[in-house]
């Protein structure tokens, strides 16, 4: 597209900008409620609502109290809540098993939500960290994230979720070939219709922090995630990522984080123009919150600008801890 544009003063661009109804009018792009996607983070326990230090605003739920909070999205038009275990650093082993077994807290979850709330859409997160003693996304051996191993792990865990009910399965585990292994897994299965929302492009970032504190992993995590996880530095190969999980089977993307990737947002809506996602990750809810607390910016404008922004990015969505903060002031 190449705007035509008169030369001042035929063209002064103050002139849609003067009222709040011409402003209203011009605006290219919206953020509603249907944008929205809020993860949540659950532990075991009954009535338990225990807050998180570094996100401040945000807890760990029971199941009893997620099924609450489902509900309460439901009503406010969320179309869909991810499940994020805190694990008890018991259970955590060196195999995981404890990711596949269909009575872990996730599925429990997944079926209390379900029978509760049928209309919300559950998206869950595929990954063996929450279960790892390495704290990792995949299996470790000698110190070497193990690729192919783990992705039979990750299709035990994918399995177990759609037999319990979920919606959406959220590989962010980054191994190659987890798409494909896990929609083969599906189909074969006869869960022909559980949708993919790929974490392809997830990079390698120092904004994960608060959410590896919420789900327990920070004390566990040897080293850091960067022989699987994307390297800031890069373009160029988030497009291939995308474009090889869309050739797997992946029915969305996604992008993450949110705000420092817009760019990767933009060339991969005007490269592929599918499903496209981007997660606003703890960090980035920190950072907006942590300054609003202090009086420094202004909380709610903030968190609104910041929103709408991926949406003009061209992201589809938002996975964002301020979801419901963000429906309640969208509805009025
Ligand atoms: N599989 C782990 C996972 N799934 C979602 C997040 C981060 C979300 C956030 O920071 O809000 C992470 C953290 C990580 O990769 O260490």
């Amino acid at each position: 597209m190449r705007p035509i544009q008169a030369a001042y003063p035929a063209a002064r661009f103050r002139r849609i900008r003067r009222s709040d109804s011409l402003r209203r009018l011009t605006q290219e792009t919206v953020l509603t409620v249907d944008d929205l996607i809020w993860p949540i983070f659950i532990r075991d326990g009954e009535g338990v609502q225990e807050p998180i230090s570094s996100m401040p605003g945000v807890f760990r739920l029971s199941i009893d109290m997620a099924v609450k909070a489902a509900e309460q999205a439901a009503g406010l038009g969320i179309p869909a809540i991810c499940l994020f275990p805190y694990t008890d650093p018991s259970v955590k082993t060196e195999t995981c098993e404890e990711a596949w077994n269909p009575d872990n807290l996730t599925n429990r979850c997944i079926r209390a939500i379900k029978a509760a709330v049928p209309d919300i859409a559950i998206m869950t997160d595929i990954a063996l960290d929450p279960y790892n003693a390495n704290g990792h996304d995949g299996l470790v051996r000698d110190g070497i994230i193990l690729n192919d191993e783990t992705i039979e792990a990750l299709v035990r865990m994918a399995l177990v979720q759609a037999d319990c009910g979920a919606d959406i399965l959220g590989p962010s585990d980054m191994m190659d070939g987890r798409i494909g292994a896990i929609r083969t897994a599906l189909e074969g299965a006869g869960h022909k219709d559980v949708t993919i929302l790929s974490y392809s492009a997830k990079y390698a970032s120092a904004f994960y922090g608060p959410f590896r504190d919420a789900v327990g992993a920070s004390g566990a995590l040897k080293g850091d995630k960067k022989t699987y996880q994307m390297n800031p530095g890069n373009s160029d190969e988030a497009l291939r990522l995308i474009e090889r999980d869309l050739r797997e089977g992946a029915d969305m993307v996604m992008v993450k984080p949110g705000m420092p990737y817009l760019d990767i947002c933009r060339r991969v809506k005007d490269a592929f123009g599918v499903p496209t996602y981007a997660y606003q990750v703890s960090g980035e809810y920190a950072m907006i919150r942590g300054a609003a607390d202090r009086g420094w910016i202004k909380g709610e404008a903030a968190m609104m600008e910041s929103l709408l922004c991926f949406k003009r990015a061209g992201c589809d969505g938002i996975l964002t801890y301020f979801a419901p903060e963000v429906a309640r002031l969208l509805r009025g």
